[in-house]
C-alpha cells in the first residue's frame, strides 16, 4: 500500500490567470486586431501581444495603439477599450488551458487548499472564461483588474483575495513581475510558471521557485512551505 501524499503546507493558494492558467495571447490578439482594424490600424502578431499582457486591458489597448501609429487621446482610448472589452466578452472561442491545469487544481482542492484567483483581466471576462472552462466552482474568491481600486503589482489586490478566502498561510502562483511584486508586498511566497508572458528573463523575475510544468506545483509548494 502506498503512503498518502504529504499535506500541502498552505491553506490558501492564489493563481494569476493569463500566462499561468490559460494561454490567452492568441485570443487577445484576435480580439485586439479586430479593434485595431476598426480604427484603421494594422494588426499585431501574437508575439507582440505576448509582450503587452499583464498590466490589464487598458494598458494592453494603449500599447497596441502606440505600436501601430499615433498614441490615442484619452477619449479615443476609452472608446477603443470599450470596443475591445465588449468584443472579448462576446467572443465565443473556447479558452485554452495550459497542460495539467484542471488536474493540478483538483489535487490542491482535494488536499483541502482553498483556491483564489487574482488577475489584472477585467472581472466579467475572467468569470466568463472560468465558467466556459468549468473551473468557477474551484475558486472560492476572485479579484479582477477592476474589482478593487488597486491591482497587481499592488499587494492589496492579492491580500484581498487571501482574506476573502479566510486568510491563513498563502502562496501565489503567477508568470510575471506584477505577480512577484504583489506577492512580496503581501508577504506571500511566490512560484512563477516559465511558460507564460514574463516580458523579461524568467530568472530575473525574483520568484521563490520557477516551474516549467504546473503538475509539479504540489511538490513545489511542499518545498516552499518546508
Ligand atoms: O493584463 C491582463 O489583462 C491580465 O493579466 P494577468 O491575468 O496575468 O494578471
Ligand atoms: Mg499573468
Amino acid at each position: 500500500m502506498s503512503a498518502a501524499p504529504a499535506a500541502i503546507p498552505f491553506s490558501v493558494v492564489v493563481f494569476d490567470l493569463d500566462g499561468t492558467l490559460i494561454d490567452s495571447a492568441r485570443d487577445m490578439t484576435r480580439v485586439l486586431n479586430r479593434t485595431l482594424s476598426r480604427f484603421a490600424r494594422l494588426s499585431l502578431t501574437e508575439e507582440q501581444v505576448r509582450g503587452m499582457v499583464g498590466d490589464g486591458s487598458a494598458a494592453l489597448v494603449r500599447q497596441a495603439f502606440a505600436a501601430t501609429g499615433d498614441a490615442l487621446t484619452e477619449d479615443a482610448l476609452r472608446t477603443a477599450l470599450a470596443d475591445y472589452l465588449d468584443a472579448y466578452f462576446q467572443d465565443d472561442e473556447p479558452p485554452v488551458l495550459y497542460p495539467g491545469v484542471p488536474e493540478t487544481l483538483a489535487v490542491l482542492a482535494d488536499s483541502g487548499v482553498r483556491l483564489g484567483l487574482c488577475t489584472n483581466k477585467p472581472e466579467r471576462i475572467t468569470r466568463k472564461l472560468l465558467d466556459a472552462l468549468g473551473l468557477s466552482p474551484l475558486f472560492g474568491a476572485l479579484a479582477g483588474g477592476d474589482t478593487l481600486p488597486v491591482k497587481k503589482p499592488d499587494g492589496r489586490h492579492l491580500s484581498w483575495v487571501v482574506e476573502a478566502l479566510g486568510g491563513g498561510g498563502a502562496a501565489m502562483v503567477g508568470d510575471n513581475r506584477n505577480d512577484v511584486k504583489a506577492a512580496r508586498a503581501a508577504g506571500v511566497p511566490v512560484v512563477a510558471m516559465t511558460y507564460g508572458y514574463p516580458r523579461m528573463p524568467v530568472q530575473e523575475l525574483g520568484a521563490d521557485i520557477l516551474l516549467d510544468r504546473i503538475a509539479d506545483l504540489p511538490d513545489a509548494l511542499r518545498r516552499l512551505g518546508a
